[in-house]
């Protein structure tokens, strides 16, 4: 952890807020704190923090997280401000200039919104600024929402090329079984997924405020190790102790190798906005041949999606081999269906000329 120079901590809103709700401003205060001496100590830090629902209850006489998306998005855009200028003023204190990135689901996604988010964080740091990323809760629907932090923390440590991810909650790390059970202890390493397997991972905290609860941040972990970066699980109460190097909660050690980022939440979304169903050969042909997916080989398309979502592609018995972006919209695929790509373009033009998903859009789950 000492050795780590540059680490992307997340904050959930239960870390943030007051019991009454509403952004606290001690525990924003000690936070920034500490990633301030992180910072004096020569770690590089990129801070994704939750809280702009919070934070934007009180200004609208809300006494609770709205479950309906427009409410919470009108609560986001209040708050976002609010909580950025709260971090602005304190990070200030410490001659720290802050700067706010707000992510889609697309900015990790679409290949030139991933350079371009790339190369803003890559400037913001070159510049010395501690990016504050949120998502960017105001635009997002439903379908195109990470809903948590915890999954969009793990991929921003991908995209700035972290060495270290510490999830700061509520709760000081994982326990083998909800907290408020007797008998939950804590798990101090998690070597790999096998370590996982006898958690059992209660509801979200009492808080009210926080989203994902410890699932999401076991995915998120998941996703990180899997992708070379370790990940250190504890409270923000122990923020200090992690980042100096003590060993405090759920240390997630990094099992795989970088991937490119914007496939890594291609694989762990939850599923795709629609399915792609394939005969035997086109199986093969992505599966064990790593091949684009030509129309040729598709034999049915199932849900609603325009080009550019993610899809998942079912072998004929409907199990899930793969999930990718989908080159065409799903009124567009039906007439493409089992024609060559050379019968597409003497038939329709040059453009259907492409492939249905491009090999470099598609993960194998
Ligand atoms: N096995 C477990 N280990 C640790 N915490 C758990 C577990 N199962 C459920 N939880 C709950 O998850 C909560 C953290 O999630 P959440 O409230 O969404 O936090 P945040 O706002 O930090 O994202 C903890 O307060 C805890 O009660
Ligand atoms: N983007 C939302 C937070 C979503 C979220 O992940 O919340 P949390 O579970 O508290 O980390 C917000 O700023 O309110």
């Amino acid at each position: 952890m000492r050795a780590a120079r540059r680490i992307v901590v997340k904050v959930g809103s239960s870390s943030l807020t007051t019991a009454a709700g509403g952004i606290d401003p001690g525990r924003v205060r000690r936070l920034v704190e500490v990633l301030a001496a992180a910072r004096d100590a020569g770690a590089e830090v990129v801070l994704v923090s939750s809280g702009a629902i919070a934070a934007g209850l009180a200004p609208l006489g809300l006494k609770k997280r709205p479950s309906a998306l427009p409410a919470q998005q009108a609560a986001a855009s209040v708050g976002q401000g609010l909580l950025a200028h709260r971090y602005q003023e304190e990070f200030a204190r410490h001659g720290i200039v802050t700067g706010q990135v707000l992510l889609t689901v697309d900015d990790v996604t679409r290949r030139a919104h991933y350079r371009n988010a790339h190369n803003t964080f890559a400037k913001l740091i070159e510049l010395g600024v501690l990016p504050i990323v949120n998502e960017n809760d105001t635009v997002a629907t439903s379908e195109i929402r990470f809903g948590d932090n915890d999954r969009l923390a793990a991929l921003v440590a991908h995209l700035v090329h972290a060495d270290l991810l510490v999830l700061l909650s509520d709760v000081d790390g994982l326990y083998d079984g909800p907290p408020s059970r007797t008998g939950s202890r804590l798990v101090p390493v998690v070597h790999s997924d096998a370590d996982l397997a006898s958690v059992v991972i209660g509801s979200a905290g009492s808080s009210g405020v926080g989203t994902g609860g410890m699932t999401t941040k076991v995915d998120a972990a998941r996703i990180a190790t899997g992708a070379g970066i370790d990940v250190l699980l504890t409270s923000a109460d122990q923020a200090a102790a992690a980042l100096s190097g003590a060993e405090v909660g759920t240390h997630f050690e990094a099992t795989g190798k970088r991937r490119p980022t914007r496939l890594l939440w291609l694989a762990h979304a939850t599923s795709g906005q629609g399915t792609l169903t394939l005969d035997d050969g086109a199986v093969r042909a992505v599966v064990e041949r790593r091949a684009s997916l030509l129309a040729a080989g598709v034999t049915a398309v199932g849900g609603t999606f325009v080009a550019g979502d993610a899809v998942d592609l079912l072998a004929t018995d409907g199990t899930v081999v793969a999930r990718g972006l989908v080159n065409f919209d799903a009124d567009e695929l039906p007439t493409l269906l089992g024609r060559s790509t050379s019968e597409l373009k003497s038939a329709l033009g040059a453009a259907y000329e492409r492939e249905v998903i491009h090999r470099d859009d598609l993960v194998l789950l």
